[in-house]
């Protein structure tokens, strides 16, 4: 990380605010902030979180579900665990058919929201780059159509480009409520952007 980032992360509101009130990551107010507009997770839920690590949506996630609920978290890298007993974690990659297994084995049977703050290893190309997203946006949806409650809740991050619009047609078929949204914790410069889908309708049953 190069020093003018490093300056530039430490006159960061969310980042201060993150250190302050012990989230790991300033992530975590995207979340927060977009949980109490939309009522993506709620207490006693059951929740996948995509791409977790360092952990700070999982950390939100906990404080929405309580005790009665349960989250999972799946990423590339290690977490540092967590002391809540309902927290699980599987490391792994979530586009592969076997940890998606993982997934289905430890939750065992469909849950009401999924989460995905996952981002790619950035090439800084942005068309590439937006690809990559847009991969990790599909592995997604199958997720969703694999173990997703009818009428579940679905928060995703994606780096916009060209293949955005198709991406938002396929989740119109899947979500009866469809949202586009960049948080005002999201930097302005990142083409990051959340889409929010709620009340899913799973097309593959019957
Ligand atoms: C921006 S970070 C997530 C931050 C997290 N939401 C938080 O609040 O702390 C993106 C994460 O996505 C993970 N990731 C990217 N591709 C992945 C994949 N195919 N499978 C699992 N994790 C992946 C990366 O390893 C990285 O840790």
């Amino acid at each position: 990380m190069g020093k003018q980032w490093q300056v530039q992360k430490k006159k960061d509101p969310y980042y201060k605010r993150a250190k302050g009130e012990n989230y790991r990551s300033r992530a975590s107010f995207k979340l927060l902030q977009l949980n109490k507009k939309y009522k993506i997770i709620k207490k006693g839920n059951n929740v996948v979180d995509l791409g977790a690590v360092p952990g700070g949506w999982s950390q939100v996630a906990l404080e929405k579900v309580e005790e009665e609920g349960m989250v999972l978290g799946i990423d590339l890298q290690k977490i540092k665990p967590f002391p809540e007993e309902n927290f699980h974690f599987i490391k792994g990659d979530f586009t592969k058919e076997e940890t998606q297994r993982k997934i289905i084995d430890i939750m065992g049977g469909t849950v009401d929201a999924i989460i995905s703050d996952a981002s790619p290893s950035l090439s800084g190309i942005k068309d590439v780059d937006h690809l990559r997203s847009i991969d990790l946006a599909e592995s997604t949806i199958d997720i969703c159509d694999n173990i997703l409650e009818e009428n579940g809740n679905l928060i995703m991050k994606v780096f916009q480009g060209n293949e955005f619009k198709n991406l938002l047609e396929k989740m119109k078929k899947r979500f009866k409520i469809l949202k586009t949204t960049k948080p005002s914790s999201s930097r302005k410069r990142s083409s990051e952007m959340y889409v929010i889908g709620l009340k899913y309708v799973n097309l593959t049953e019957k």
